[in-house]
């Protein structure tokens, strides 16, 4: 009789499909297996694909749904979920504490962020994962985005200011509708090209569609790629086979914006000797600590792509959200109005917006207001993983050393447990009070050393927008039946349109261009200009004035000479 091993030796050779289709089996239930019961994440809860593969992030990037998945999963599994195989998303302050503020490195994840087979991008301060050079790097930036630094642009800020205000007030003169987020969107990547790159981006004049950065696209492949970071190449190699104008667009789009980092770096290459202050004419003059010599160019081409990824969209999209979350709260609005009109003098005719200075202390309401939309309506919604060194706790439970960690800022802001049962709502009084939810809980702009080095930038866009256009306009806001559709690359996208028809505040009204000083730059009720043109440009006298404008035209050149 034949051994036993020579009957399944002659069996296997006799069947080589079957046995091959047994050894496939063995290997993915030993590999299931593994995941599932002997893995050190194992005991902790989530969806069964999650556990054994990074599919379910996939699909949850790709269907533009992490940060609301990643709530549920919260809600169903409580503080800790498994959301990987080595990933665990956790949804507590003590979370981030543990993970932002101790140190830690950035995971792999970032590695997506990275060009992947495109040559001019470097690893910049945003992808850096070794945590010394990171900090050299900070070290430089630390004065272009320090306050100071803000307050001296704060006049190259406003000239951009003062191109939204005149759009707006076309449109209040001939009463068309429009969607404001166009406009904000326009405004905010103005700024931050002009004290980026010491020149406007984005066509804000014209209104350009193709000149805005494209950072949706760019987010959601980066973030893609980051759930499979090591299959980033052959990812970026099928979707360009793909028949899909979807995968084109997210290809082209990071494509595009590198383009647009090269060329705006070139083109200040060209001019060195500007006296402007930008932040890319300070990163050329710094050199590398260690070598003392300047960064090279792959170096600063990174370094303006995550000022375009890190600070155009971002702002924009903070915003869209305020005023759409203002015009569904009839009762908000009319509260941060109020408390602009008692709070603040009337801007005078030839000031774009208020100044930073001392605007936040001035006002309650107003700023309980833009909080809660911090809160509700956080942009920067993907996962930012950090990967402890070695073991460690992390809200009372023990994380291996390399499992990425991450709290996402969405699913912080709407634990019910930390908010209460309406987190959804938008309701800025639970900023006030006697006991306001602890400074903690918000973490709009991340926590620790890898936090947003924009934040003072993106926090005066914000306050000084805000308050100037709903100080200056009377808006009329017209979907508001419409639900708010927040949709996330990453960075969340109020997708539903903020349409308004606006008309300019009484004690706004401008008499700038009844003086004839700023060649029509401003626009003036129609009964006053009336009035004026009747009596000749320069002769305004109190007949024109009447007593709702007294104080504007008091504080205007053009009425002491008049
Ligand atoms: C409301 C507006 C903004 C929000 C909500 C926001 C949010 C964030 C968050 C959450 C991070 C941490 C990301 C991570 O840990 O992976 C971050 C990092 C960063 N942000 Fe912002 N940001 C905003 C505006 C800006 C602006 C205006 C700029 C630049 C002008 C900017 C530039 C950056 C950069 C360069 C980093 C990387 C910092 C580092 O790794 O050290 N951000 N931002």
């Amino acid at each position: 009789m034949a051994h036993p091993a020579t009957v399944l030796l002659q069996r296997t050779y006799d069947r080589p499909l079957t046995f091959g289709t047994a050894v496939i089996a063995v290997l993915i239930s030993s590999y299931i297996i593994y995941y599932r019961h002997i893995h050190p994440l194992h005991r902790y809860n989530g969806p069964f694909i999650a556990s054994i593969s990074n599919v379910w992030k996939l699909w949850a990037v790709a269907a533009d749904r992490m940060p609301n998945e990643i709530e549920r999963l919260h809600a169903r599994y409580g503080p800790v979920v498994r959301i990987g195989p080595n990933d665990l998303s956790f949804n507590t302050p003590e979370a981030v504490t543990a993970i932002y503020k101790s140190g830690w490195s950035k995971g792999p994840f970032y590695k997506g962020f990275v060009d992947s087979g495109h040559g001019a991008l470097a690893v910049g301060m945003f992808t850096e994962m070794d945590e010394e050079r990171h900090a050299q790097r900070r070290r430089i930036f630390a004065r272009g985005f320090a306050m100071p630094y803000i307050r001296d642009m704060e006049s190259i800020i406003d000239s951009r200011y003062a191109i939204l205000r005149r759009q707006l007030e076309n449109f209040a003169r001939s009463g068309e509708v429009f969607d404001l987020r166009r406009y904000i969107t326009y405004c905010t990547v103005g700024v931050l090209g002009e004290l980026a790159f010491g020149e406007a981006l984005g066509n804000q004049r014209d209104c350009d569609p193709p000149k805005i950065p494209p950072v949706s696209e760019v987010l959601w492949a980066a973030i893609l790629f980051g759930q499979v970071p090591w299959a980033a190449i052959q990812i970026k190699t099928l979707l360009a086979k793909l028949p899909s104008a979807n995968a084109r667009a997210l290809l082209d789009g990071r494509d595009r914006m590198v383009g647009m980092a090269v060329r705006n770096v070139t083109a200040r290459l060209q001019k060195p000797d500007t006296d402007r202050n930008d932040m890319l004419g300070m990163i050329m003059c710094v050199t590398e600590e260690k070598t003392g010599k300047p960064l090279e160019m792959p170096h600063i081409i990174s370094e303006a792509f995550s000022l375009l990824v890190g600070g155009t969209h971002t702002t924009g999209n903070t915003l869209h959200a305020l005023f759409a979350n203002l015009s569904r709260n009839p009762e908000c609005l009319r509260r941060f109005v109020t408390e602009l009109d008692e709070r603040l003098p009337p801007l005078k005719p030839d000031q774009a917006a208020y100044h930073i200075a001392g605007l936040e202390e001035k006002l309650d309401f107003v700023n309980a207001c833009i909080r809660e939309n911090y809160r509700k309506d956080p942009v920067a919604t993907f996962n930012m993983p950090r990967v402890p060194p070695k073991g460690a706790v992390v809200d009372g439970h023990y994380v291996p050393g390399g499992t990425q960690c991450s709290v996402n800022i969405h699913a912080l802001h709407h634990n019910p447990t930390l908010w209460g049962n309406d987190h959804d709502v938008y309701n800025p009084d639970r900023w006030y009070g006697k006991q306001p939810p602890h400074v903690d809980f918000l973490n709009t702009f991340n926590a620790g050393k890898r936090s947003c080095v924009g934040q003072n930038l993106a926090r005066t866009n914000v306050l000084k927008i805000a308050t100037t256009l709903l100080g200056a306009y009377e808006f009329d806001f017209l979907n508001t039946e419409e639900p708010m559709v927040m949709v996330s690359h990453g960075d969340s996208d109020l997708r539903t349109p903020v349409m308004v028809k606006c008309k300019l505040r009484g004690r706004w009204c401008c008499l700038m261009d009844m003086c004839g000083t700023t060649g029509g730059e401003y626009w003036s009720k129609e009964g006053v200009r009336f009035g004026i043109a009747a009596l000749g440009r320069r002769r305004v006298t109190a007949f024109a004035i009447l007593a709702s404008f007294a104080d504007e035209a008091q504080q205007h050149p053009g009425f002491t000479n008049a």
